[in-house]
């Protein structure tokens, strides 16, 4: 197929792409460069520097490179940065998802695939967490993919724009050629956090709270890892295709680890007494979210190969080795 990622150049984004063109898709990258990795940019794709928000651009290429199907990864993705600049993400976010679907229309390309998130549930009722629990974000990085989603069905409806939304828990570790990695600037996410302390010794990482409703009292999430979240991706495509229904999927791998329990595997796989600080609560912070996977399994036949966090915890360390200074260093 001839594919558009949006965001193709980012963490998840470029995972997607590698993995896009080793089954032999065409593949165009469209990515504004603001996280500055310009070396993350597969050579193998066609690629353009804009912003999902240029709805004009965008159309132009679906129309110039005669696009069939959309993955988009360009949304503002950091929980604690969207309750301090809330108008940022829902302007990133929200207009670049109506951009995008009128760039769609224009160009009459149908099929879409959507990154959004766990985030949409909130502090959920029951654990693990199905598609049809109730959407009740508590950030507003949250609440903008539960709207993104939600403009989704509506051009589902009108306009035949058919969709998959695949609900991502926490996604870590790194491409398994040691290409890709997680390098976020700031970086907030706990497992990139934990292994550059490593790395540099500085015992600086401090864990945000210890007085959750949670076996230890930290946080619990889910982590999934990256090249498994993209093989549901491209699943997720193939059946978007074939049975030209929109729908929604839970990515994760149904196991829950606390905050304290990933120090602890990072430990184990680094060899390292990585020091923590314990400090107060970050907002935005559900308690914890573990996914019920299973629909995604049944229906994509989606077979994650990363089950536990010291797996996933080994491919992100790979990666940190090699890469002290992330993307700055090759
Ligand atoms: O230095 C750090 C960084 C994080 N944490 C904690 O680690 C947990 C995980 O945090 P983080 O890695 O920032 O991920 P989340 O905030 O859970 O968000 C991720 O996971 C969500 C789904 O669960 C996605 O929607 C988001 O895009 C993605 O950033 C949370 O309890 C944080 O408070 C720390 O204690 N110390």
């Amino acid at each position: 197929m001839r594919v558009l990622v949006i965001g193709g150049a980012g963490y998840i984004g470029s995972v997607a792409v590698k993995k896009l063109i080793e089954q032999n898709n065409d593949v165009v990258v469209l990515d504004a460069l603001y996280t500055g990795h310009r070396k993350a940019v597969n050579p193998k794709a066609k690629f353009y520097q804009g912003d999902i928000e240029n709805k004009f651009l965008v159309s132009q290429i679906l129309r110039q490179e005669k696009i069939e199907a959309v993955m988009h990864f360009a949304a503002y993705s950091l929980v604690p940065e969207s309750v301090q600049k809330p108008l940022k993400y829902y302007d990133n976010n929200v207009s670049g998802m109506i951009a995008l679907l009128e760039a769609m229309k224009d160009a009459d390309v149908k099929y879409l695939v959507f990154s959004s998130s766990a985030a949409t549930y909130g502090i959920p009722k029951k654990l693990p967490i199905t598609e049809d629990s109730p959407l009740n974000p508590i950030s507003p990085y949250g609440e903008t993919k539960v709207m993104m989603e939600k403009i989704m069905h509506w051009a589902d409806k009108a306009d035949g724009i058919k969709s998959i939304a695949l609900r991502y828990f926490n996604v870590a570790g790194a491409a398994s050629d040691g290409s890709i990695g997680e390098d976020h600037s700031p970086e907030t996410h706990l497992i990139p956090n934990i292994l550059k302390s490593a790395v540099s010794g500085d015992g600086k990482f401090t864990i945000f709270g210890n007085d959750y409703d949670t076996k230890d009292g930290t946080n619990v999430r889910d982590y999934v890892q990256i090249e498994d979240l993209i093989d549901a991706h491209v699943l997720a495509l193939k059946y978007l295709v074939k049975t030209n229904k929109s729908d929604v999927f839970n990515l994760g791998t149904a196991h829950g680890y606390s905050n304290l329990e990933i120090l602890q595997a990072a430990r184990k796989v680094t060899n390292i007494e990585i020091p923590y600080t314990m400090g107060p609560r970050r907002a935005g912070d559900p308690d914890s979210l573990v996914a019920d996977s299973a629909k995604a399994r049944t229906i994509l036949g989606w077979q994650p190969q990363h089950e536990n966090a010291e797996d996933v915890m080994a491919s992100a360390w790979k990666w940190h080795q090699t890469h002290p200074q992330g993307y700055a260093d090759k």
